[in-house]
């Protein structure tokens, strides 16, 4: 998998794939269509200028789907635009992230060169909000009861394990359970935000799982632990962190207990872990909100607060997203410092989309592994 020197020429490329060429530095990545084999999927293969050798990256992220064409430019030396042809706007805008953090950090670990695609997103979201505290404490009580009083404004991040489901867990609902072979399969393929292995179990937080729930508008609740959610504030998600802590260590035990869903040895190991996850939460810019549960309504009265208290950009995006929602197909026609000009493909002008667009890229955030939100979008209108 990964680096490799490949025998082909810029004429075979060419043959092979209905392809993108966009020069950055060194190097002239070329994006394009295979048709090989049966299955045709998304190329991607680097020309190393000065060496005239061929490297094939290893492609993390979800690619995009295929379409038969693609205009592309670069964004920077980070990252290169793509916009996939025949497809409505909001759904064609892709970056290929060529030397991100996130591509530095996976191409030293995996050792070979690394690309990966991030879906470009209109607005920016509200941030997800990440809810850690130990075992017994509540987290769950006050997460169902947010969704069940505000089922249009928050979605759950339904998590993947390995451990085996209670009784009244729904696969897809609660979790997504699953083997241990398959989670380590596609973590090792860049699937996951976060994972962690946590009483004996592994726990993970899939990219989809967050950015779907994001992308229909909803403010995405996470259920991790601590392990999670320092590696979350250590990715390119923007997010809200509030750590749940118990009135006492023997109400907590009380609650464990009276929920009865675990045996005597399953109940001590979480209680192990509990004291380290306490200890844990006051670790320096971790956590940006402690919640005491002691008494269930006081809790979550509190929880709403701090909620609300964070909804400054709600509703700030229309403009923005109305603008993306057009359904004709554009392509790159060029770029003007942060602002990309867009033009309707020659076939979409007898369908009424006569303007051009501007695609503003100056607020990006977030990234690979999971979305690149902030895109802006205004119409310019044709003379
Ligand atoms: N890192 C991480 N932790 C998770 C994830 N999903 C759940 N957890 C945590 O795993 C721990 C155990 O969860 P669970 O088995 O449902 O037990 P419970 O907390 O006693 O209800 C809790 O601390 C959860 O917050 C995940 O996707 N990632
Ligand atoms: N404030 C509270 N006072 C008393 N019991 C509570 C309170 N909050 C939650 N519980 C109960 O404690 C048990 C553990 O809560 P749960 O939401 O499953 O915790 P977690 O998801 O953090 O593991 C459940 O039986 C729940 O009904």
């Amino acid at each position: 998998m990964g680096e490799e020197a490949v025998e082909f020429s810029v004429e075979k490329v060419a043959e092979d794939c209905k392809q993108s060429t966009v020069d950055v530095g060194d190097r002239t990545y070329v994006i394009g269509r295979s048709d090989d084999d049966s299955k045709s999927s998304i190329i991607i293969k680097i020309l190393e200028k000065l060496t005239q050798t061929w490297v094939v990256p290893t492609v993390l992220g979800t690619q995009p789907t295929l379409t038969e064409s693609q205009s592309a430019i670069p964004v920077n030396d980070e990252k290169i635009l793509i916009i996939e042809k025949g497809v409505p706007l909001n759904e064609s805008i892709w970056f290929l992230e060529i030397d991100t953090p996130f591509v530095k950090q996976q191409r030293k670990i995996k050792g070979t060169e690394v690309v990966s695609w991030s879906k470009g997103v209109i607005g920016v979201g509200q941030k997800p909000v990440v809810i850690s505290g130990p075992s017994g404490v509540g987290k769950g009580t006050l997460i169902a009861k947010l969704m069940k009083d505000y089922p249009s404004k928050f979605g759950f991040s339904v998590s993947h394990t390995t451990r085996s489901p209670r009784e009244k867990e729904i696969d897809g609902v609660h979790y997504h359970f699953t083997e241990r072979s398959k989670i380590e399969k596609d973590i090792s393929e860049g699937k996951f935000l976060e994972f962690a292995h946590v009483h004996g179990n592994i726990y993970g937080t899939s990219i989809e799982a967050v950015e779907s729930v994001t992308d229909e508008g909803k403010r995405c609740i996470l259920d991790i632990d601590v392990q999670g959610a320092r590696s979350v504030r250590a990715s390119s998600l923007e997010a809200i962190f509030i750590f749940v802590c118990p009135p006492s260590f023997e109400e907590l035990e009380k609650r464990l207990r009276a929920r009865g869903t675990e045996t005597e040895e399953q109940i001590q190991k979480r209680l192990r872990n509990a004291r380290a996850e306490l200890d844990q939460s006051n670790s320096p810019g971790l956590f940006d909100h402690l919640l005491v549960n002691d008494d269930l309504e006081t809790c979550y009265e509190n929880l709403k607060q701090l909620l609300s208290l964070d909804d400054d950009q709600e509703d700030s995006d229309d403009l923005f997203i109305k603008d993306g929602k057009q359904t004709a197909s554009f392509c790159i026609v060029s770029k003007h410092d942060s602002e990309i000009l867009l033009q309707p493909e020659p076939n979409e002008a007898k369908n009424g989309a006569t303007s051009l667009l501007a695609l503003d890229l100056s607020s990006l955030s977030g990234g690979a592994p999971g979305r690149t939100r902030g895109l802006k979008i205004r119409s310019i209108n044709s003379f």
